[in-house]
């Protein structure tokens, strides 16, 4: 029997699960957006199988409804859905980037008899639009679902079957800490990213030539200020009790750091940037914004070509691998290469090949 996919909402986020979903097998995934042009540049980029006009009907043959809209466009969607005619066992979700108030909606729709799971993946890009889809753009990253408490544990399972063809890492969590992790590591710094943008904006008003020397560790720090403005008003909005608990600990931190600069003593301002240094380094690497790596760490000696030596035996036994970095270690060796796969397979697979073919020191953190 076919599951029929349906999929509301065709942008970055909308069109990439539409395209992993259609390498499940026996699934047919159908999509709408509310943009004409989108849903004819879905068809064109075969974003879906079928796109449709009519979301009632399509609705109402679903087994599996994924919403891909801003989250208050989604909030809308839930409403309406209340009076729809869908299937009994229908599954609802989304992917949108706050869970609480989407959550008390899936309280309501189960009164109606829907059940709704919320769902996040912890991937993405300041890019937009359904022409920015990608069928991989979720591997490895973490994927939250936050089903209500006493949800359906088949329907669960059910959903988790199909996320897994995102290639992300499916992990449940309550609603209410969803949106206070987010917020720590994604909604606030976008808001800290939109406020430099505007303070040189401000400054380059007097100071024209500032723009111009905004260099690396300026657009680092505020490539995330290039996102859709639409979806992150809709995402504050929704999360702007804990983004307001999150400003007042940042400016008490701003404040930290006026008394040191008032103080200048030199040891405090350098252990500022020391304790900072050491949790960003810390980081595991991600791809998306929790992310668990899989790394391997060789200790290599100090002749040219050692590092692609490495790669070429793992790319001769067709190893993937998703990052490669050498860190020092000690002064009387070259370094520490840590290479990092997908999963634990590649890197046992991997450390089997370097093992064979040199006697370099291998070990996993
Ligand atoms: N951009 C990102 O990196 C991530 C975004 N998200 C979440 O995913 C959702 C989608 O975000 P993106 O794909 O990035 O945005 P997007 O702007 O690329 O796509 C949103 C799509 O929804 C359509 N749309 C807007 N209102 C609609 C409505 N009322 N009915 C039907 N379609 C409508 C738009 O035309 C657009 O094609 C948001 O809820 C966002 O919070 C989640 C993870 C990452
Ligand atoms: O571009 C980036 O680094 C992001 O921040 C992507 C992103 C945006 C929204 C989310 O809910 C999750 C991830």
């Amino acid at each position: 029997m076919t599951r029929n996919v349906f999929v509301i909402g065709l942008g970055l986020i909308g069109g990439s699960i539409a395209l992993s979903c259609q390498k499940a097998p026996n699934t047919k995934v159908f999509g709408y957006d509310i943009f004409e042009k989108t849903r004819e540049l879905a068809e064109s980029l075969n974003i879906v199988d079928e796109i449709v006009d009519d979301v009632i009907k399509t609705a109402s043959i679903a087994d599996v409804i994924i919403f891909g809209t801003p989250v208050n466009a989604t909030l809308e969607w839930l409403e309406r859905l209340k009076q729809w005619p869908l299937k009994k066992d229908v599954i609802v979700t989304d992917t949108g980037s706050t869970k609480g108030l989407i959550m008390e909606k899936a309280v309501e729709l189960r009164e109606y008899g829907i059940s709704f799971i919320g769902g996040h993946p912890m991937a993405g890009s300041h890019k937009s639009g359904v022409r920015a889809a990608k069928p991989h753009l979720f591997e490895n990253a973490y994927y939250m679902l936050t089903p209500l408490k006493d949800e359906d544990e088949q329907k669960v399972n059910e959903l988790e079957q199909l996320l897994k063809f995102t290639l992300a890492k499916v992990v449940k969590v309550d609603a209410i800490e969803h949106d206070h992790m987010t917020a720590v590591v994604s909604h606030f710094p976008h808001i800290v990213a939109a406020s430099l943008v505007h303070q040189l904006d401000i400054e380059q008003k007097q100071h024209p030539m500032t723009r111009l020397l905004a260099a690396g560790g300026f657009r680092d720090i505020t490539r995330i200020a290039s996102s859709n403005p639409i979806m992150w008003k809709d995402i504050v909005q929704q999360n702007r009790q804990e983004l307001i608990g999150q400003l007042d600990s940042w400016l008490n931190e701003m404040n930290r750091v006026k008394t040191l600069l008032l103080n200048n003593d030199e040891e405090s301002i350098e252990q500022y940037f020391a304790v900072a240094k050491q949790v960003r380094d810390e980081l595991p690497i991600t791809t998306g914004a929790f992310y668990t790596t899989y790394d391997l760490y060789v200790d290599i000696p100090d002749y040219p070509g050692v590092i692609s030596q490495i790669t070429r035996y793992l790319a001769e036994e067709k190893i993937s691998i998703t990052n490669i970095r050498v860190v020092e270690a000690r002064e009387d060796v070259f370094g520490i290469l840590v290479i990092s796969f997908q999963n634990a397979d590649d890197r046992e697979k991997a450390k089997n090949c370097i093992s064979k073919r040199t006697n370099f020191e291998m070990y996993i953190s």
